[in-house]
């Protein structure tokens, strides 16, 4: 339990199409380790206790497999916040996310629900297929939610993205306790801490908009 008394459970669930690299981020996240090898995921799910903010959450990982559509309606329903992951290598893998995330507003009711948009492989730089402008332009379209770009590899910005999606659940769960106090989902993504590390610079404007340069 944190300093504040706080502690909640959170299911995240991490979508994308299949070979984006939705495992080897779950598994740097939880394990800090980097498999190689591609074992394509049934359903794997896995818990890690982590503060943010100096709030004990305990995150519910859901690493989901590829297009499933049984699985992925599943996710939709249990997931309180959902990593969009595709590859920087694979523009189709960008557009598949299209449709999920209209699944997400849709099964959530709700166009501001937590998500964070995820460019893995950001490695793989000499075999990108999609520009950063094109992937934060995206982000943008679906109000202003954060782009990262990670690699799994080589563990960039792999924390960020999890405390990214952390922190707007926790900015919904404390807007739904104190309503009074405006946390209406308008406003969470306005301002935000700037933070360091990962190598990742963050860059924000007015409209609390941004991108994370490597
Ligand atoms: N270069 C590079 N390769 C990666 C990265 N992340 C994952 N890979 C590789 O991409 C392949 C697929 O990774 P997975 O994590 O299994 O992909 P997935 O999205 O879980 O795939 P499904 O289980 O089929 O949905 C593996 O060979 C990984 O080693 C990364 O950041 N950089």
């Amino acid at each position: 339990m944190s300093r504040s008394g706080y502690q909640r459970e959170y299911h995240i669930a991490v979508l994308g199409s299949g070979g984006v690299g939705k495992s080897c981020l779950t598994m740097q996240f939880v394990q800090g380790v980097f498999v190689e090898r591609y074992d394509p995921t049934i359903e794997d799910s896995y818990r890690k206790h982590i503060d943010v903010d100096g709030r004990h959450v305990v995150l519910e990982i859901m690493d989901t497999a590829g297009t499933e559509q049984f699985s992925t309606d599943m996710y939709m329903r249990l997931g309180q916040g959902f990593l969009l992951v595709f590859s920087i290598t694979s523009a189709s893998s960008l557009r598949e996310l299209i449709d999920l995330r209209e699944q997400i507003v849709r099964t959530k009711n709700d166009p501001t629900f937590p998500i964070v948009l995820v460019g893995n492989k950001s490695d793989l730089e000499e075999d990108r297929a999609v520009s950063r402008a094109k992937a934060f332009q995206l982000s943008q379209s679906w109000g202003n939610i954060p782009y990262y770009e990670t690699s799994a590899r080589r563990a960039t910005n792999i924390n960020e993205v999890f405390i990214d999606v952390c922190r707007q659940i926790i900015r919904k769960d404390l807007a739904r306790a104190r309503p009074e106090e405006g946390g209406g989902g308008h406003t969470r993504r306005r301002r935000r801490r700037r933070r360091a590390g990962g190598g990742g610079g963050r860059h924000e404007d007015e409209g609390g908009s941004r991108c994370v340069i490597l």
